[in-house]
């Protein structure tokens, strides 16, 4: 079984061919393409226990038979992915409207071919990772255990989150690049942090020359003591394809190099095992122990977006609300939980038909009250615009600039100012006035107890920002697209 390459036909939806090079070649031949997809999962499993049994036991010995298996699987996989979207793309063309019967059966088994896929390329990844060495401590590896591909590497030190299946954004929006992304080595050149991230200066003396409330007053003095050596400019894109260029420069320093002559950040790795010691070392952040957090949610087959992790993700944020700590929070912190409160009512009215944010609104939409203040809609249209300006703002930090007045008002005019009328602009101006620092505000994401500076800590911050945003870009976009789609969104000012 491990030597035999399994194909399927490339007309013949039922069946698969397995072959034994050189040797043997059987024709099989299923009931329905279901079952054909129920074999090749089966087939897939049963080789991949095989070939992940034996790169367990023989790490660092890769022998070229797996490879080439692996190799031999990805291909089947992406040959029965290509002909399922083909299928679909018959179904939705061949009548209109399309036969709904034949999208359904076209669509029905895409899942589970994806899941096997990317089950194979974690396999690739395990067998990449025990046959070369690494260069760098932050290498953003995606979580080593069988089958999930998480975008959140493991917590040792607090939680060791485990998602069933792919999370949210390897689901809907896994791009090569993003995947590349979370698992690329993240070299020291292109740490996404600038120097005043680690500057000695001590800016927590009022930005604007008002006083700043005690928690403002935090200690930026920080524990790097090397000049900064290096500039560089890194282009890069998020699951979106929307390019994050960030300016970087880079703390290396030069005294700590070892033996090799690599500084102490480029440590070499000799064996997985070392490589895991290395992830022990992943400072946690705001965002890898957010529970819940958008990058666990799971989408349903249809796209639909849970409810209750949908909440839950929105809830982790307003800890961080209590953290800005400044009255002219205060207004924006109501306005999110009561949207929060909102939704959480309409859904236990009937946990079990509002399974999802879709069905919830389709709900209201039956009964004509998507349009009232107070409903289901106008809440998850306004949650919508409060997380679009989140992710706004944190792409704004992620690429890099130093003024969060400048951050903030960029992410206000792509999201919330539209619809805001010259009071709430006011506020909005008042909120931003109580804005510490870029530094202070980047510790602030930091968890109690654990670095909260340092090159370690922003390099873990960065990364753990660009997974963040990957996945609320994702609930935004569907989102933005149920209400587009439904005419839901208005264009009032409040
Ligand atoms: C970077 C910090 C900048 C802070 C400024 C954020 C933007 C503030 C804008 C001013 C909001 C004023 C308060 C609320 C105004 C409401 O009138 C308005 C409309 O409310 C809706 O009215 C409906 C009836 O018409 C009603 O049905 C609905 O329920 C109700 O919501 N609401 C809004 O405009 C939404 C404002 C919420 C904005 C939330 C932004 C969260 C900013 C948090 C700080 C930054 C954290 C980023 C880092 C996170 C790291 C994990």
């Amino acid at each position: 079984m491990s030597v035999c390459d399994i194909s399927v036909h490339s007309t013949d939806r039922c069946r698969l061919d397995l072959i034994i090079p050189g040797e043997q070649h059987f024709y099989i031949r299923a009931s329905s393409p279901q079952e054909r997809q129920q074999w090749l999962v089966a087939l897939g499993t049963a080789k991949a226990s095989l070939t992940t049994n034996k790169t367990t036991e023989q790490a660092g010995e890769i022998s070229p038979d797996i490879v080439r298996t692996k190799k031999s699987e990805l291909r089947l996989y992406c040959d029965l992915l290509m002909q399922q979207v083909h299928s679909v793309k018959t179904a939705a063309n061949e009548s209109t409207p399309p036969d709904v019967q034949k999208l359904d059966d076209a669509t029905a088994l895409l899942s589970a071919t994806c899941d096997t896929f990317i089950n194979t390329l974690e396999d690739c990844m395990r067998i990449a990772n025990a046959s070369i060495k690494y260069e760098s401590p932050h290498r953003n590896q995606s979580d080593p255990s069988f089958p999930v591909v998480t975008l959140k590497q493991p917590q040792k030190k607090h939680t060791n989150r485990m998602s069933k299946s792919l999370s949210l954004s390897e689901k809907v929006h896994t791009f090569p690049e993003r995947l590349s992304a979370s698992s690329r080595t993240r070299s020291a050149s292109e740490t996404s942090f600038s120097n005043s991230d680690l500057s000695e200066t001590d800016q927590s003396s009022p930005r604007s020359g008002q006083p700043r409330s005690p928690s403002h007053t935090e200690d930026s003095k920080s524990n790097q003591s090397q000049p900064l050596t290096q500039n560089s400019n890194v282009q890069n894109s998020n699951a979106n394809g929307n390019s994050l260029e960030r300016t970087n420069r880079v703390q290396i320093d030069q005294n700590s190099a070892n033996s090799d002559g690599h500084s102490s950040s480029m440590k070499r790795v000799q064996s997985e095992e070392e490589f895991k010691d290395a992830i022990d070392d992943k400072v946690p952040t705001f965002f890898s122990t957010m529970n819940p957090s958008f990058m666990d949610l799971q989408l349903g087959t249809d796209g639909g977006i849970p409810v209750e992790m949908f909440l839950g993700s929105c809830k982790s944020l307003v800890p961080f609300f209590d953290k800005l700590n400044s009255k002219a929070f205060a207004p924006v912190k109501m306005d999110f939980q009561g949207n929060i409160r909102k939704l959480h009512q309409k859904f236990t009215t009937n946990p079990s038909t509002y399974s999802t944010l879709q069905n919830m609104i389709i709900a209201e939409m039956n009964s004509n009250q998507q349009h009232l203040s107070s409903s289901a809609t106008v809440a998850l249209l306004w949650m919508k615009r409060s997380l679009e300006f989140i992710k706004e703002f944190l792409a704004e930090m992620y690429k890099g600039e130093q003024d969060l007045s400048t951050a903030a008002s960029n992410s206000y005019s792509r999201s919330l100012k539209p619809f805001h009328g010259w009071v709430v602009r006011g506020v909005f101006a008042v909120a931003v006035k109580a804005l510490p620092y870029r530094n202070v505000f980047l510790s602030m994401l930091g968890v109690e107890g654990d670095e909260s500076e340092g090159s370690d800590f922003m390099q873990c911050l960065m990364s753990d920002m660009e997974n963040y945003i990957t996945a609320l870009d994702v609930v935004i976009k569907i989102l933005n697209d149920f209400y587009r789609l439904h005419s839901l969104e208005s264009n009032d000012q409040i």
